[in-house]
Protein backbone atom coordinates (compact mmCIF):
# COMPACT_ATOMS: atom_id res chain seq x y z
CA UNK A 1 0.00 0.00 0.00
CA UNK A 2 1.25 3.50 -1.03
CA UNK A 3 1.76 6.17 1.80
CA UNK A 4 -0.27 9.16 2.12
CA UNK A 5 2.23 11.55 0.88
CA UNK A 6 3.35 13.58 4.02
CA UNK A 7 2.21 17.29 4.09
CA UNK A 8 4.52 20.36 3.79
CA UNK A 9 5.59 20.41 7.11
CA UNK A 10 3.87 24.23 8.57
CA UNK A 11 5.69 27.30 8.70
CA UNK A 12 7.23 27.58 12.18
CA UNK A 13 6.12 29.57 14.85
CA UNK A 14 8.80 31.50 16.16
CA UNK A 15 7.87 32.35 19.96
CA UNK A 16 9.76 35.10 22.49
CA UNK A 17 9.83 33.30 25.63
CA UNK A 18 8.13 35.65 28.55
CA UNK A 19 10.53 36.61 31.06
CA UNK A 20 9.23 36.77 34.75
CA UNK A 21 8.61 39.90 35.91
CA UNK A 22 8.03 38.91 39.43
CA UNK A 23 8.52 35.57 41.44
CA UNK A 24 5.74 33.19 40.50
CA UNK A 25 3.26 32.00 42.28
CA UNK A 26 0.28 30.22 40.52
CA UNK A 27 -1.22 27.03 40.66
CA UNK A 28 -1.13 24.77 37.42
CA UNK A 29 -3.41 21.11 36.33
CA UNK A 30 -1.18 19.34 34.08
CA UNK A 31 -2.38 17.51 31.59
CA UNK A 32 -2.46 13.87 31.52
CA UNK A 33 0.67 11.65 30.90
CA UNK A 34 1.92 10.64 27.38
CA UNK A 35 3.11 7.19 28.44
CA UNK A 36 0.38 6.15 30.60
CA UNK A 37 -2.08 7.35 27.76
CA UNK A 38 -0.91 5.12 25.56
CA UNK A 39 0.44 2.59 27.45
CA UNK A 40 -3.55 2.71 28.72
CA UNK A 41 -4.59 2.59 24.78
CA UNK A 42 -2.58 -0.04 23.95
CA UNK A 43 -3.52 -2.39 26.44
CA UNK A 44 -7.24 -1.41 25.54
CA UNK A 45 -6.99 -2.56 22.28
CA UNK A 46 -5.42 -5.97 23.49
CA UNK A 47 -8.06 -6.68 26.02
CA UNK A 48 -11.10 -9.37 26.08
CA UNK A 49 -13.76 -6.75 26.73
CA UNK A 50 -14.36 -2.68 26.96
CA UNK A 51 -11.95 -0.34 28.98
CA UNK A 52 -12.68 3.87 29.53
CA UNK A 53 -9.81 5.43 29.49
CA UNK A 54 -10.70 8.75 32.09
CA UNK A 55 -8.16 11.89 31.57
CA UNK A 56 -5.85 10.97 29.04
CA UNK A 57 -3.68 12.93 27.38
CA UNK A 58 -4.94 14.53 23.87
CA UNK A 59 -1.52 15.61 22.06
CA UNK A 60 -0.29 14.16 19.00
CA UNK A 61 1.75 11.66 20.33
CA UNK A 62 -1.57 10.06 21.48
CA UNK A 63 -3.44 11.00 18.72
CA UNK A 64 -1.16 8.91 16.30
CA UNK A 65 -1.60 5.81 18.90
CA UNK A 66 -5.45 6.75 18.65
CA UNK A 67 -5.30 6.56 14.92
CA UNK A 68 -2.54 3.72 14.64
CA UNK A 69 -5.08 1.47 16.75
CA UNK A 70 -8.29 2.63 14.35
CA UNK A 71 -6.39 1.20 11.76
CA UNK A 72 -5.64 -1.88 13.46
CA UNK A 73 -9.42 -1.94 14.11
CA UNK A 74 -10.06 -0.60 17.30
CA UNK A 75 -13.23 1.31 17.62
CA UNK A 76 -12.43 4.39 20.13
CA UNK A 77 -15.15 6.87 20.80
CA UNK A 78 -14.37 10.34 22.64
CA UNK A 79 -16.97 11.77 24.85
CA UNK A 80 -14.59 14.74 26.53
CA UNK A 81 -11.77 13.50 28.77
CA UNK A 82 -13.98 9.84 28.76
CA UNK A 83 -12.56 7.28 25.89
CA UNK A 84 -14.07 3.97 25.13
CA UNK A 85 -12.13 1.84 23.62
CA UNK A 86 -13.52 -1.43 22.09
CA UNK A 87 -10.94 -3.89 21.05
CA UNK A 88 -11.22 -6.62 17.92
CA UNK A 89 -11.22 -10.17 18.30
CA UNK A 90 -8.46 -10.07 16.13
CA UNK A 91 -6.20 -6.97 14.91
CA UNK A 92 -6.92 -6.21 10.76
CA UNK A 93 -3.39 -5.36 8.96
CA UNK A 94 -3.32 -1.75 9.14
CA UNK A 95 -1.61 -0.99 5.52
CA UNK A 96 0.80 1.87 6.69
CA UNK A 97 1.25 3.96 9.93
CA UNK A 98 2.52 7.07 11.16
CA UNK A 99 4.48 7.17 13.90
CA UNK A 100 5.00 10.76 13.88
CA UNK A 101 7.73 11.51 16.46
CA UNK A 102 6.54 9.70 18.94
CA UNK A 103 8.45 6.24 20.79
CA UNK A 104 5.48 4.74 22.18
CA UNK A 105 3.88 4.71 18.67
CA UNK A 106 7.17 3.03 17.03
CA UNK A 107 7.74 0.88 19.82
CA UNK A 108 4.51 0.10 21.42
CA UNK A 109 2.45 -0.43 18.21
CA UNK A 110 4.66 -3.20 15.79
CA UNK A 111 4.24 -5.37 18.25
CA UNK A 112 0.25 -5.19 17.87
CA UNK A 113 0.92 -5.07 13.89
CA UNK A 114 2.67 -8.77 14.73
CA UNK A 115 -0.48 -10.28 15.88
CA UNK A 116 -2.88 -9.18 12.60
CA UNK A 117 -2.69 -11.43 9.96
CA UNK A 118 -0.57 -9.29 7.18
CA UNK A 119 1.49 -6.45 6.50
CA UNK A 120 1.59 -3.34 8.05
CA UNK A 121 4.33 -0.63 7.02
CA UNK A 122 5.16 1.76 9.69
CA UNK A 123 6.94 5.57 8.53
CA UNK A 124 7.24 8.69 10.63
CA UNK A 125 8.12 12.38 10.71
CA UNK A 126 12.11 12.72 9.03
CA UNK A 127 14.23 12.45 12.63
CA UNK A 128 11.41 9.86 13.66
CA UNK A 129 13.84 7.93 10.76
CA UNK A 130 17.25 8.13 12.62
CA UNK A 131 15.60 6.78 16.24
CA UNK A 132 16.86 3.13 17.58
CA UNK A 133 14.12 0.38 16.70
CA UNK A 134 16.98 -2.89 16.56
CA UNK A 135 16.33 -4.06 19.86
CA UNK A 136 12.64 -4.09 19.28
CA UNK A 137 12.78 -5.51 15.49
CA UNK A 138 15.00 -7.93 17.18
CA UNK A 139 12.72 -9.37 20.02
CA UNK A 140 9.59 -9.04 17.82
CA UNK A 141 11.37 -11.81 15.07
CA UNK A 142 12.50 -13.70 18.03
CA UNK A 143 8.81 -13.65 18.86
CA UNK A 144 8.12 -15.30 15.62
CA UNK A 145 6.98 -11.99 13.43
CA UNK A 146 8.24 -11.49 9.70
CA UNK A 147 9.99 -8.30 9.15
CA UNK A 148 10.82 -6.67 5.93
CA UNK A 149 13.55 -3.69 5.80
CA UNK A 150 14.32 -1.82 9.17
CA UNK A 151 16.35 -1.42 11.39
CA UNK A 152 15.07 1.60 11.31
CA UNK A 153 11.64 3.44 10.18
CA UNK A 154 10.26 2.47 7.90
CA UNK A 155 10.27 -1.28 8.00
CA UNK A 156 7.24 -3.60 7.22
CA UNK A 157 5.62 -6.01 9.72
CA UNK A 158 4.30 -9.31 8.48
CA UNK A 159 1.82 -10.84 11.37
CA UNK A 160 -0.21 -13.75 11.86
CA UNK A 161 -2.48 -14.02 15.02
CA UNK A 162 -0.99 -17.06 16.49
CA UNK A 163 2.39 -15.69 16.89
CA UNK A 164 5.10 -17.93 18.95
CA UNK A 165 6.19 -15.68 21.61
CA UNK A 166 8.70 -18.11 24.00
CA UNK A 167 12.20 -16.93 24.32
CA UNK A 168 13.33 -12.77 23.33
CA UNK A 169 17.19 -12.15 23.95
CA UNK A 170 17.23 -8.40 22.94
CA UNK A 171 19.41 -5.15 23.59
CA UNK A 172 17.56 -2.37 25.00
CA UNK A 173 20.62 0.22 25.66
CA UNK A 174 18.84 2.36 23.27
CA UNK A 175 15.53 2.48 24.92
CA UNK A 176 13.63 0.86 27.54
CA UNK A 177 10.56 1.35 25.01
CA UNK A 178 12.08 -1.84 23.16
CA UNK A 179 11.13 -3.77 26.74
CA UNK A 180 7.72 -2.05 27.06
CA UNK A 181 6.55 -2.76 23.77
CA UNK A 182 7.10 -6.82 23.88
CA UNK A 183 5.57 -6.86 27.28
CA UNK A 184 2.94 -5.27 26.17
CA UNK A 185 1.59 -7.52 23.81
CA UNK A 186 3.56 -10.53 25.56
CA UNK A 187 0.06 -12.37 26.80
CA UNK A 188 -1.30 -12.01 23.49
CA UNK A 189 1.44 -14.68 21.87
CA UNK A 190 0.60 -18.12 21.83
CA UNK A 191 3.42 -19.33 24.55
CA UNK A 192 3.68 -15.93 26.37
CA UNK A 193 6.77 -14.16 26.27
CA UNK A 194 10.00 -15.02 28.10
CA UNK A 195 12.16 -11.48 27.53
CA UNK A 196 15.96 -11.15 28.35
CA UNK A 197 17.64 -7.92 27.91
CA UNK A 198 21.60 -9.14 27.25
CA UNK A 199 24.28 -6.19 26.75
CA UNK A 200 27.54 -4.60 28.36
CA UNK A 201 25.16 -1.81 29.67
CA UNK A 202 21.92 -1.26 31.28
CA UNK A 203 18.55 -0.24 30.17
CA UNK A 204 17.70 3.34 30.92
CA UNK A 205 14.47 5.15 32.47
CA UNK A 206 13.56 1.73 34.35
CA UNK A 207 11.08 3.50 36.33
CA UNK A 208 9.34 3.26 32.36
CA UNK A 209 9.40 -0.46 32.31
CA UNK A 210 7.94 -0.83 35.91
CA UNK A 211 4.95 1.25 34.93
CA UNK A 212 4.35 -1.27 32.06
CA UNK A 213 4.87 -4.37 34.48
CA UNK A 214 2.19 -2.60 36.77
CA UNK A 215 -0.39 -1.67 34.53
CA UNK A 216 -0.31 -5.42 33.13
CA UNK A 217 -0.63 -6.41 36.39
CA UNK A 218 -3.64 -4.19 37.43
CA UNK A 219 -5.06 -5.50 34.19
CA UNK A 220 -4.76 -9.59 35.54
CA UNK A 221 -1.54 -10.36 33.23
CA UNK A 222 1.05 -12.48 35.11
CA UNK A 223 4.30 -10.98 34.85
CA UNK A 224 7.30 -12.56 36.59
CA UNK A 225 10.39 -9.94 37.06
CA UNK A 226 12.10 -10.96 39.92
CA UNK A 227 15.35 -11.75 37.65
CA UNK A 228 17.30 -8.85 36.72
CA UNK A 229 16.69 -8.09 33.04
CA UNK A 230 14.53 -10.49 32.79
CA UNK A 231 10.63 -10.18 32.32
CA UNK A 232 8.44 -13.20 31.94
CA UNK A 233 4.50 -12.69 30.69
CA UNK A 234 2.66 -15.75 31.37
CA UNK A 235 0.15 -16.22 28.00
CA UNK A 236 -4.06 -15.03 29.02
CA UNK A 237 -6.73 -12.72 28.95
CA UNK A 238 -5.97 -8.97 29.12
CA UNK A 239 -8.90 -7.34 30.68
CA UNK A 240 -11.00 -3.97 30.54
CA UNK A 241 -12.27 -1.77 32.68
CA UNK A 242 -12.18 2.03 33.82
CA UNK A 243 -8.86 3.29 33.89
CA UNK A 244 -7.35 7.28 35.43
CA UNK A 245 -4.55 8.73 33.60
CA UNK A 246 -1.95 10.38 36.15
CA UNK A 247 -1.02 13.93 35.40
CA UNK A 248 2.11 14.17 33.02
CA UNK A 249 5.24 14.63 35.70
CA UNK A 250 7.75 15.19 33.14
CA UNK A 251 5.63 17.80 31.90
CA UNK A 252 4.90 19.40 34.98
CA UNK A 253 8.80 19.62 35.58
CA UNK A 254 9.46 23.07 33.43
CA UNK A 255 6.69 24.53 35.31
CA UNK A 256 7.96 23.36 39.02
CA UNK A 257 11.62 24.27 38.10
CA UNK A 258 10.08 27.79 36.80
CA UNK A 259 9.96 28.13 40.48
CA UNK A 260 12.96 27.16 41.46
CA UNK A 261 14.81 29.66 39.11
CA UNK A 262 12.41 32.61 40.06
CA UNK A 263 12.39 32.39 43.85
CA UNK A 264 8.53 31.81 43.37
CA UNK A 265 6.28 28.88 44.37
CA UNK A 266 4.23 26.99 41.40
CA UNK A 267 1.61 24.21 42.87
CA UNK A 268 0.08 21.43 40.70
CA UNK A 269 -2.54 19.57 41.98
CA UNK A 270 -3.46 15.68 41.73
CA UNK A 271 0.22 15.03 42.25
CA UNK A 272 0.08 11.35 42.88
CA UNK A 273 1.23 9.56 46.21
CA UNK A 274 3.20 7.13 44.55
CA UNK A 275 4.08 7.17 40.55
CA UNK A 276 6.15 5.21 38.28
CA UNK A 277 6.86 8.02 35.85
CA UNK A 278 10.33 8.83 35.65
CA UNK A 279 9.26 12.73 35.88
CA UNK A 280 8.02 11.91 39.86
CA UNK A 281 12.33 12.26 40.31
CA UNK A 282 11.23 16.27 39.53
CA UNK A 283 11.17 16.51 43.43
CA UNK A 284 14.00 14.90 44.50
CA UNK A 285 16.31 16.98 41.74
CA UNK A 286 14.93 20.59 42.41
CA UNK A 287 15.39 19.66 46.06
CA UNK A 288 18.88 18.95 45.07
CA UNK A 289 19.38 22.29 43.65
CA UNK A 290 18.01 23.77 46.79
CA UNK A 291 14.43 24.59 46.01
CA UNK A 292 11.56 23.59 48.82
CA UNK A 293 9.28 21.10 48.14
CA UNK A 294 6.12 20.10 50.01
CA UNK A 295 2.96 18.78 49.89
CA UNK A 296 -0.02 18.94 51.27
CA UNK A 297 -2.36 16.28 49.95
CA UNK A 298 -2.10 15.68 46.67
CA UNK A 299 -0.90 19.40 45.84
CA UNK A 300 2.93 19.17 45.39
CA UNK A 301 4.49 22.75 46.16
CA UNK A 302 8.13 24.18 45.05
CA UNK A 303 9.61 27.41 46.49
CA UNK A 304 12.32 29.06 45.07
CA UNK A 305 15.27 29.97 47.19
CA UNK A 306 17.99 32.56 45.91
CA UNK A 307 20.38 29.91 45.02
CA UNK A 308 20.50 27.49 42.69
CA UNK A 309 23.37 24.71 43.44
CA UNK A 310 25.24 22.91 41.38
CA UNK A 311 24.68 19.31 40.89
CA UNK A 312 26.59 15.77 39.81
CA UNK A 313 23.86 13.46 38.99
CA UNK A 314 22.86 10.46 37.40
CA UNK A 315 19.76 10.91 35.13
CA UNK A 316 19.54 7.25 33.37
CA UNK A 317 16.54 6.25 35.45
CA UNK A 318 14.80 9.62 34.58
CA UNK A 319 16.54 11.47 31.55
CA UNK A 320 13.08 12.76 29.63
CA UNK A 321 14.09 15.68 32.57
CA UNK A 322 17.48 16.84 31.23
CA UNK A 323 16.95 19.37 28.87
CA UNK A 324 15.08 20.86 32.51
CA UNK A 325 18.08 20.12 34.77
CA UNK A 326 20.50 20.85 32.41
CA UNK A 327 18.82 24.98 32.27
CA UNK A 328 18.59 25.07 35.51
CA UNK A 329 22.57 24.05 35.93
CA UNK A 330 23.16 26.81 33.89
CA UNK A 331 22.16 28.94 36.35
CA UNK A 332 24.09 27.20 39.10
CA UNK A 333 26.70 28.22 41.75
CA UNK A 334 28.94 26.07 40.26
CA UNK A 335 30.04 23.40 37.73
CA UNK A 336 27.43 20.65 37.25
CA UNK A 337 27.68 17.10 35.48
CA UNK A 338 24.86 15.13 34.69
CA UNK A 339 25.18 11.68 33.48
CA UNK A 340 24.28 8.52 32.31
CA UNK A 341 22.07 9.79 29.56
CA UNK A 342 23.92 8.77 26.65
CA UNK A 343 20.63 7.13 25.08
CA UNK A 344 19.27 10.67 24.97
CA UNK A 345 21.29 11.30 21.36
CA UNK A 346 18.50 9.32 20.61
CA UNK A 347 15.45 10.63 21.66
CA UNK A 348 13.69 13.29 19.28
CA UNK A 349 16.81 14.77 18.57
CA UNK A 350 20.22 14.89 20.05
CA UNK A 351 19.75 16.32 23.09
CA UNK A 352 23.26 15.93 24.28
CA UNK A 353 24.48 17.77 20.82
CA UNK A 354 20.75 20.04 20.99
CA UNK A 355 21.73 21.11 24.77
CA UNK A 356 25.60 21.75 24.05
CA UNK A 357 24.70 24.16 21.59
CA UNK A 358 22.09 26.03 22.70
CA UNK A 359 23.29 26.79 26.09
CA UNK A 360 26.56 27.60 24.47
CA UNK A 361 24.45 30.14 22.25
CA UNK A 362 23.52 31.81 25.45
CA UNK A 363 26.96 32.34 27.01
CA UNK A 364 27.27 29.23 29.52
CA UNK A 365 30.22 26.91 28.87
CA UNK A 366 28.82 23.19 28.28
CA UNK A 367 31.13 20.38 26.93
CA UNK A 368 29.34 16.87 26.29
CA UNK A 369 30.82 14.24 27.69
CA UNK A 370 29.80 10.41 26.78
CA UNK A 371 27.15 9.79 28.15
CA UNK A 372 25.79 13.33 29.45
CA UNK A 373 27.04 16.89 29.90
CA UNK A 374 29.42 19.58 32.06
CA UNK A 375 28.04 22.81 32.24
CA UNK A 376 29.87 25.56 33.79
CA UNK A 377 27.51 28.36 34.49
CA UNK A 378 28.40 31.97 33.16
CA UNK A 379 26.40 35.24 32.52
CA UNK A 380 24.15 34.29 29.72
CA UNK A 381 22.90 36.57 27.56
CA UNK A 382 19.85 37.00 24.60
CA UNK A 383 19.81 34.53 21.64
CA UNK A 384 18.08 32.25 19.65
CA UNK A 385 17.11 29.07 20.82
CA UNK A 386 16.88 26.11 18.51
CA UNK A 387 14.32 23.20 19.17
CA UNK A 388 14.74 20.82 16.78
CA UNK A 389 11.25 19.31 16.69
CA UNK A 390 11.82 18.16 20.42
CA UNK A 391 8.91 19.56 23.12
CA UNK A 392 12.03 18.78 25.93
CA UNK A 393 14.17 21.36 24.22
CA UNK A 394 10.67 24.11 23.51
CA UNK A 395 9.82 23.94 27.73
CA UNK A 396 13.22 24.05 28.47
CA UNK A 397 13.67 26.92 26.21
CA UNK A 398 10.89 29.00 27.93
CA UNK A 399 12.52 27.94 31.45
CA UNK A 400 15.79 29.75 30.72
CA UNK A 401 13.24 33.06 29.34
CA UNK A 402 12.06 33.64 32.29
CA UNK A 403 15.55 35.15 33.49
CA UNK A 404 16.98 36.09 30.27
CA UNK A 405 15.81 39.39 27.78
CA UNK A 406 14.27 37.81 24.28
CA UNK A 407 15.05 34.23 24.36
CA UNK A 408 13.11 33.60 20.67
CA UNK A 409 12.55 29.95 20.00
CA UNK A 410 12.75 28.87 16.54
CA UNK A 411 9.46 26.80 16.70
CA UNK A 412 7.59 26.24 19.78
CA UNK A 413 4.80 23.93 17.90
CA UNK A 414 6.59 21.49 18.91
CA UNK A 415 4.86 21.17 22.08
CA UNK A 416 2.17 19.71 20.97
CA UNK A 417 3.86 16.53 20.87
CA UNK A 418 2.68 16.16 24.58
CA UNK A 419 1.32 19.60 25.59
CA UNK A 420 -0.35 21.35 22.86
CA UNK A 421 -1.76 23.87 25.50
CA UNK A 422 1.77 24.25 26.84
CA UNK A 423 2.16 28.52 25.61
CA UNK A 424 -1.44 29.11 27.19
CA UNK A 425 -0.57 26.93 30.58
CA UNK A 426 2.96 29.32 30.94
CA UNK A 427 1.47 32.69 30.45
CA UNK A 428 -1.34 31.82 32.69
CA UNK A 429 0.98 30.66 35.45
CA UNK A 430 3.06 34.22 34.57
CA UNK A 431 -0.36 36.21 34.71
CA UNK A 432 -1.49 34.19 37.75
CA UNK A 433 1.44 35.21 39.52
CA UNK A 434 1.38 39.11 38.53
CA UNK A 435 -2.49 39.08 39.70
CA UNK A 436 -1.43 38.20 43.69
CA UNK A 437 1.56 40.02 43.75
CA UNK A 438 -0.69 43.23 42.87
CA UNK A 439 -3.32 41.81 44.96
CA UNK A 440 -0.97 41.26 47.84
CA UNK A 441 0.14 44.80 47.27
CA UNK A 442 -3.58 46.14 47.59
CA UNK A 443 -3.95 44.00 50.85
O1 LIG B 1 7.93 4.14 27.83
C1 LIG B 1 7.75 5.36 27.84
O2 LIG B 1 6.63 5.87 27.92
C2 LIG B 1 8.94 6.23 27.77
C3 LIG B 1 10.19 5.70 27.98
C4 LIG B 1 11.42 6.51 27.97
O3 LIG B 1 12.11 6.26 26.76
P1 LIG B 1 13.66 5.79 26.71
O4 LIG B 1 13.79 4.54 27.47
O5 LIG B 1 13.92 5.66 25.26
O6 LIG B 1 14.42 6.92 27.36
C5 LIG B 1 11.12 7.99 28.09
O7 LIG B 1 12.28 8.76 27.91
C6 LIG B 1 10.03 8.38 27.12
O8 LIG B 1 9.75 9.76 27.18
C7 LIG B 1 8.74 7.65 27.47
C1 LIG C 1 11.86 10.71 24.84
C2 LIG C 1 10.62 11.20 24.79
O1 LIG C 1 9.62 10.80 23.97
P1 LIG C 1 9.29 9.47 23.19
O2 LIG C 1 8.08 8.87 23.84
O3 LIG C 1 8.99 9.91 21.79
O4 LIG C 1 10.50 8.56 23.26
C3 LIG C 1 10.22 12.32 25.68
O5 LIG C 1 9.01 12.63 25.69
O6 LIG C 1 11.07 12.92 26.35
Amino acid sequence: MTPPVDPQPAAPTPWTAPQAQVPLNATVDIPGSKSETNRALVLAALATEPSVIIGGLDARDTRLMRDALRALGVAITEEGDRWRVEPPAEFTAAGWIDCGLAGTVMRFVPPLAALADGPTEFDGDAAARTRPMAGLLQGLQAAGAEIEDGPELPFTIHGRPDLPGGVATIDARASSQFVSGLLLAGARMVGGLDLRHEADGSVPSRPNIDMTVQMLRDRGVRVDDSEPDRWVVSPGPISGGEFVIEPDLANAAPFLAAAALTGGSVTVPRWPAHSNQPGAAITDLLALVGADVSQDGDRLTVTGTDTIQSVDVDLHDASELTPVIAVLAAFGDHTSHLHGVAHIRGHETDRLAALEEDLNGVGAKVDQTEDGLTIHPKLLRSNRWLTYADHRMATAGALLGLMIDDIELDDVDCVSKTMPGFVDLWNGMLADSVAHEEGAGQA
